[in-house]
């Protein structure tokens, strides 16, 4: 008899966010779970058409090759997709021998890339640590910048149980000034049994806050002066009443007087790093940019603030990230995404658009605040759950 193929679960590229996100967690999640998916509308809520960019088509071959799928739509500015994995011969020979290389020829985030494959990563079952070197940009708008996945999505992953990522920086890439291509190294230890249930309740005292800033040179001391001012001014909102707050400041040339960024860094004395940051994309204009270093330390302190203020256990950025190790981990994980005016803050239209992802891939429910009971995801087998254990069952006794 022949084998039952599953219809390809239908998710519509305009739901909630309507952007990558979607497509990036749906294709980690079906490669992962070798349950094929069709996306239509693909990032159907930007502007400029939506489809496929290059990072989008980057990530999805990668994948696709990964798990041994048949994809169809697979092209620049492509809106319809339809990937069918068959994760059969196991494993990849890249992931295998512990390199792989994903290279792009324009500066998309490499970040993005690293945020579509990272699941596949973690739960393949590979035994030994993976090497995988992305070419890219390493500071790219609306993109998790190197400089927070090292400082606050690693930590942040090892705390809810997923063995330290390490990361090189080999060369910076950047969206803005001219474009530049840079590339990284993650170095990843897969996960060989199940990624237990984490609880993200306990935030702990705002211990020490680091600054990271990339800019022209010529700035450096402008920017440790607002800093130190704006530490100064703001200690009491910042650190509350801890008494000897650590600070730490470090600078490191942009090399183009359009390149700015700053990424402040919360640690807090349970371990919890909160993070907000800014690749400033004001104007700048020869004689006009004495106002620029104060607004982005301004801006970038009062979003920190907003974080450390709702009291929860994981900024923005973060929430979203997590979503998917909440989908597959075993038994119930619980996020503190923190409170405004007494309300549970609602998570951002990215992290809704995961959950409602994960919802329709895995069969998963998540709460109003913030929980969900996991799959339990095992990396050898590839297994999850029982219900797909019955399933699969049934599948094999109509196949013998
Ligand atoms: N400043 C930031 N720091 C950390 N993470 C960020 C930051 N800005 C955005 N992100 C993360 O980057 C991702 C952006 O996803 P999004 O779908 O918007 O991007 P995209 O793939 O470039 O697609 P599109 O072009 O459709 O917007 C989300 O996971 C979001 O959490």
């Amino acid at each position: 008899m022949a084998p039952i193929r599953p219809q390809p679960i239908h998710l519509e590229g305009t739901t909630l966010e309507g952007g990558g996100q979607l497509l990036r967690i749906a294709l980690g999640l079906s490669s992962l779970t070798n349950k094929p998916i069709t996306i239509t509308n693909i990032r159907g809520k930007r502007s400029g058409g939506g489809g496929l960019k290059a990072q989008h088509l980057t990530s999805m071959l990668w994948l696709g090759q990964a798990s041994n799928a048949r994809i169809g739509g697979a092209g620049l500015k492509s809106k319809e997709v339809t990937f069918t994995p068959n994760t059969l011969p196991a494993l990849h020979s890249d992931i295998a021998a512990g390199h792989v290389s994903i290279g792009q020829s324009t500066p998309g985030s490499i970040n993005l890339v690293l945020q579509a494959v990272l699941p596949y990563l973690l739960f393949c079952g590979a035994r030994e640590p993976v090497r995988l070197r992305i070419t890219g940009g390493t500071n790219v708008s609306n993109s998790p910048s190197y400089d927070y996945v090292e400082q606050v999505l690693f930590p942040m992953l090892a705390v809810v149980g997923i063995p330290l990522i390490t990361s090189t920086c080999h060369s910076r890439g950047w969206s803005t000034g001219s474009t530049r291509l840079g590339s990284a190294t993650f170095t990843i230890t897969p996960l060989t049994t199940t990624l237990p249930a984490f609880d993200l309740r306990d935030r702990g005292r705002i211990e020490s806050v680091r600054a990271t800033v990339l800019a022209p040179r010529d700035t450096e001391q402008d920017f440790r002066d607002n800093l130190d001012l704006m530490f100064e001014k703001r200690q009491s909102r910042i650190f509350g009443d801890t008494s000897d707050p650590q600070i730490d400041i470090t600078f490191e040339p942009s090399h183009h007087e359009k390149r700015y960024y700053l990424l402040l860094v919360a640690t807090t004395s349970t371990g919890i790093k909160l993070g907000r940051d800014w690749l400033y994309d004001g104007g700048v204009r020869a004689g006009k940019t004495t106002q620029i270093v104060p607004n982005i330390v301004r801006k970038v302190s009062d979003d920190l603030i907003a974080e450390i203020e709702h009291g929860g256990c994981v900024d923005e950025w973060m929430r979203d990230q997590l979503v998917v190790f909440q989908a597959l981990a075993e038994g119930a994980s619980q996020v503190d995404g923190g409170r405004r005016d007494d309300r549970p803050l609602e998570p951002s239209l990215h992290a809704r658009t995961g959950m409602w992802v994960a919802e329709k891939v895995l069969g998963v429910e998540f709460g109003d605040e913030g929980a969900c009971e996991g799959v339990r995801f095992v990396p050898e087998s590839g297994e999850w759950r029982k219900e797909e254990l019955v399933t699969k069952a049934v599948e094999t006794l109509q196949l013998s």
